[in-house]
């Protein structure tokens, strides 16, 4: 594998996405080749399709945060050829989200005392066990709750459910948690190194273009 791997992380509406396919498009119009890979590939794995079903509030059990992060794993461990052929054919992938999403948000659901270990576990299972590279840099997209809120309304209808807020996004509590678990990632480099991206300035977003030229001098 050659290219770097840049993993974008942060809450649901932090603008993952918009930042991920900025930087790309920026890398590529100044003459890097990048990409961009977004998890969970709903429509392309196993492990997509059941996790479709299960944040559509249609799986009749709930899972366990130890079980619910074996999916979003299994989701990245049948993507290993595409994440290697990516990674051989561009200078730099983007992934939108990566292992650290499922550390943050399956801890998160963890009782509180088992919030760390699951977040290990779920390192060891990922890197060690399915075998999957770490990333060379991972960004978080640090943007309160309550604006993030308003991107995620704003957003198109997912594959998966009609609802605007899906099940993770609904729960306020939740993405506090989250963000409290990568600010502890970021500060701790789990998974290697980190930087903090705040995207709001004086109350408002900065554009996504300012975004995206800050990743990528991160990534030079
Ligand atoms: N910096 C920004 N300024 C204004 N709107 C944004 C910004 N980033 C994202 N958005 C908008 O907010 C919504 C959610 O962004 P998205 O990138 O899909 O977030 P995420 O992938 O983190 O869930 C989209 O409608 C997007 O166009
Ligand atoms: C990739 C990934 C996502 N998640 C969570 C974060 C999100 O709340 C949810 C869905 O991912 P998300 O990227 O928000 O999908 P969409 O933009 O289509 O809503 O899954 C994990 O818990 N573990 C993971 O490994």
């Amino acid at each position: 594998m050659s290219g770097f791997l840049l993993a974008i992380e942060g809450g649901d509406g932090a603008g993952k996405a918009t930042a991920a396919a900025e930087v790309a498009a920026r890398l590529n119009a100044a003459g890097r080749t990048a990409t961009v890979l977004s998890f969970p590939r709903y429509a392309d794995t196993l492990g997509g399709h059941m996790l479709g079903e299960y944040l559509g509030g249609r799986l009749p059990h709930a899972a366990s945060p130890r079980a619910a992060a074996v999916l979003y794993a299994l989701d990245r461990f049948e993507s290993a050829a595409v994440i290697a052929e990516a990674a051989a054919q561009h200078d730099v992938v983007v992934f939108d989200r990566y292992i650290a999403s499922n550390m943050a948000y399956q801890a998160a659901q963890a009782a509180p005392g088992d919030a760390r270990e699951v977040m290990g576990w779920i390192a060891r299972l990922e890197i060690e066990q399915f075998g999957l590279p770490l990333p060379d840099l991972s960004v978080y997209l640090d943007t309160p709750v309550e604006i993030a809120r308003g991107l995620i309304l704003r957003k198109r209808r997912r594959s998966y459910t009609d609802a605007a807020l899906d099940t993770y996004e609904a729960d306020v509590a939740l993405q506090v948690r989250v963000r409290d678990n990568y600010a502890a990632m970021a500060r701790e480099g789990l998974l290697g190194r980190w930087a903090t991206l705040p995207t709001v300035t004086a109350g408002a977003l900065r554009p996504p273009r300012e975004i995206a030229a800050a990743i990528v001098a991160l990534v030079e």
